[in-house]
């Protein structure tokens, strides 16, 4: 049984709606990540699902990101463990044989943006509060190379370098323009507008789409999978410094303050 994840039956024949509720701010914690794993790869193995709407169950905040909780004050197995489900997840929504297409419906930063940027279209509300983009630069660390590289496969090099380096956060107009999101909609035409995209991606026949987006996607899978416990005991060895650690306690005092 899910608790941060909800999947539902779409509206249209084929379709699944997975929504995240993970409050308050749905940041990727290492329980989050594992029902996400699992949710996804029970549909995966539904083949009356041909393709997955992915969005918030609350309006507001799409994903917050990585959990930054998890990431802070632990211990080097913890972060090793956190980081092969981060891997994980990434693995599975990239290479999944289905449709995806991302509802956003809120803030989605960092960790969030790659989860929408692993989908096939992105459609964003038109609400100037949300946000959306690879930050990790603003919080003081380096997004690996496989943000990099699907950020790279959806933006082109260019624009990757510029957003990447600055940590930009763009609000929908401008992702559009850079091409982060595909399509803007008034926000109360998000889901109707993902299911009319949806239609014409599954009029496609599933085989020949897989295998194109297989063929497109399989290089930078490809690096991953090579190199996974490299990866791991890479992100265990920078996450653990000090000066890294330091600056993640601070943009979470940050976070923490901008109420008070
Ligand atoms: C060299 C080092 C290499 C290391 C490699 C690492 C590579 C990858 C690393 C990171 C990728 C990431 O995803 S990092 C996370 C990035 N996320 C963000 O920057 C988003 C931060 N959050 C926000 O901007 C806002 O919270 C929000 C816009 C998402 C929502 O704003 P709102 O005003 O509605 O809510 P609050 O800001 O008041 O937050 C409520 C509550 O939630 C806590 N919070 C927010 N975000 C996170 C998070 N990502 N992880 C954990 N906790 C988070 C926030 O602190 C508040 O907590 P309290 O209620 O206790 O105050």
């Amino acid at each position: 049984m899910s608790h941060r994840v909800l999947v539902e039956a779409g509206p249209a024949a084929g379709v699944a709606v997975l929504k995240f509720r993970n409050p308050p701010v749905n940041a990727l914690s290492l329980e989050m990540l594992m029902e996400l794993v699992i949710s996804l790869e029970k549909l995966e193995n539904d083949k009356a699902v041909r393709g997955i709407v992915i969005t918030a169950e609350n309006p507001g905040i799409f994903l917050a990101g990585l959990d930054l909780t998890e990431m802070c004050g632990r211990n080097p197995a913890h972060y090793a463990k956190y980081w092969e489900a981060v891997q994980e997840l990434w693995l599975r929504l990239y290479q999944s044989s289905k449709v995806l297409v991302a509802a956003i419906n809120g803030a989605c930063p960092a960790g969030g943006c790659l989860a929408s940027l692993t989908c096939d279209y992105r459609v964003m509300a038109d609400n100037p509060k949300y946000t959306i983009g690879l930050n990790e630069t603003q919080l003081g660390i380096i997004a690996p190379f496989w943000f990099k590289d699907t950020l790279v496969n959806t933006v082109g090099h260019r624009a990757a370098e510029q957003a990447l380096q600055l940590g930009t956060l763009f609000p929908p107009a401008k992702a559009l323009q850079v091409g982060i999101v595909d399509q803007v909609v008034p926000e109360e035409q998000l889901q109707s507008a993902a299911l009319s995209v949806m239609a014409q991606w599954l009029a496609i026949p599933d085989h020949a789409r897989q295998l194109t987006k297989t063929m497109m996607r399989k290089p930078t899978v490809d690096q991953l999978v090579k190199q996974r416990e490299a990866d791991i005991q890479s992100f265990v060895g920078l996450i653990s410094q000090d000066s890294i650690q330091r600056a993640l306690q601070t943009y979470l005092q940050k976070l923490r303050q901008k109420k008070g």
